[in-house]
């Protein structure tokens, strides 16, 4: 695969300091060495963010991946605000707000307002068209999909989604980006899920409607897949990691938008977002997490 040059992004600002945001920032600061600006419009979920980041850099340093000093150099080059409206003017953005096509096209509305023309705006959606959310900036040929897989620091896939409109140079660009963070990347095409929400959440799915139908009990499930399968966790204990919400989202992308009934959400996981059980992120899910 071809590749452009990112060596002229010094900076990037991440929109969004959730569990995904949080992430692409550490590793754009420490494996790509740019200045990183958060931007949260939650104080509380910000103050959680970066108090996650400097726990995530204390374990690297304890466990001999970082020295003390690269820590500093690491946290030296990371800033946060609280609006678009006060952002560092920079060539990259990644946007990791919520699953939501109207506050992200909103978001890039604002963004394209904000920065100059040439910046790159990319999304971190798992799902979205990136032309419907690229068709709200004032540069459509600068918007492209750049989904990382969680945790950022850990899983080194990233794949990249051009838009209808996305430019042969935002791609080159954004792909030598990846590189430059230690990541793999492969392509898709811009469709509901791209390649590995396709084929992930329905099988996630899947699991929560054998749950639902009694078939088997969380554990049974997840150990199932866990030692029957070889995955590294079972599909609940993951949703749970990704966030039930999340799932949500992305199961009701896939449904609508590809207009098929075997990717109706199960009940279940509409009923256990609606009681705020999202997984790890709110302390319960399938599990409990506040032990
Ligand atoms: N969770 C995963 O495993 C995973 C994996 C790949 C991609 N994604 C995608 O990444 C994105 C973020 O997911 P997440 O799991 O980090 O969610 P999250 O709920 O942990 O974080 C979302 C963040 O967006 C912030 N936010 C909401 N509205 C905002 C606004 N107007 N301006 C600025 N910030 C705002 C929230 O305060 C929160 O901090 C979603 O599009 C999701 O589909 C998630």
């Amino acid at each position: 695969m071809t590749t452009g040059s990112a060596n002229s992004i010094k900076s990037m600002c991440v929109v969004g300091a959730g569990q995904m945001g949080i992430g692409i920032g550490l590793v754009a600061a420490r494996v790509a060495k740019l200045n990183v600006q958060f931007v949260d419009s939650n104080p509380a979920q910000l103050e959680k963010g970066l108090g996650f980041l400097d726990k995530l850099l204390v374990k690297d340093v304890a466990k001999g991946r970082c020295t003390e000093d690269e820590r500093s150099e690491v946290k030296s080059r990371i800033s946060s605000v609280s609006s678009i409206s006060e952002m560092n003017k920079v060539g990259f953005v990644v946007e990791a707000v919520s699953e939501n096509v109207e506050l992200k096209r909103k978001i890039f509305a604002e963004l394209s307002e904000k920065l100059p023309s040439d910046t790159i705006l990319a999304t971190n959606t798992s799902s979205i068209s990136i032309t419907k959310i690229a068709s709200a900036a004032r540069k459509p040929e600068n918007v492209i999909g750049m989904h990382f897989m969680n945790p950022v620091p850990v899983m080194r896939l990233v794949e990249i989604i051009p838009g209808l409109q996305t430019s042969k140079a935002t791609l080159a660009t954004t792909l030598d980006l990846a590189q430059k963070m230690g990541k793999v990347t492969t392509m898709s095409q811009d469709v509901p899920g791209f390649i590995a929400n396709r084929l992930l959440m329905p099988y996630i799915n899947e699991a929560i409607i054998t749950l639902q139908e009694g078939i088997a009990t969380k554990e049974d499930i997840d150990t199932t897949m866990k030692l029957g399968a070889n995955n590294p966790m079972g599909p609940l204990t993951l949703a749970d990691f990704i966030g039930l919400d999340t799932c949500l989202a992305i199961m009701k992308v896939l449904h609508s938008e590809l207009g098929d009934s075997k990717y109706r959400p199960a009940v279940l996981l509409q009923k256990y977002v609606d009681a705020g059980w999202l997984g790890v992120k709110s302390g319960r899910g399938f599990y409990d997490y506040t032990s």
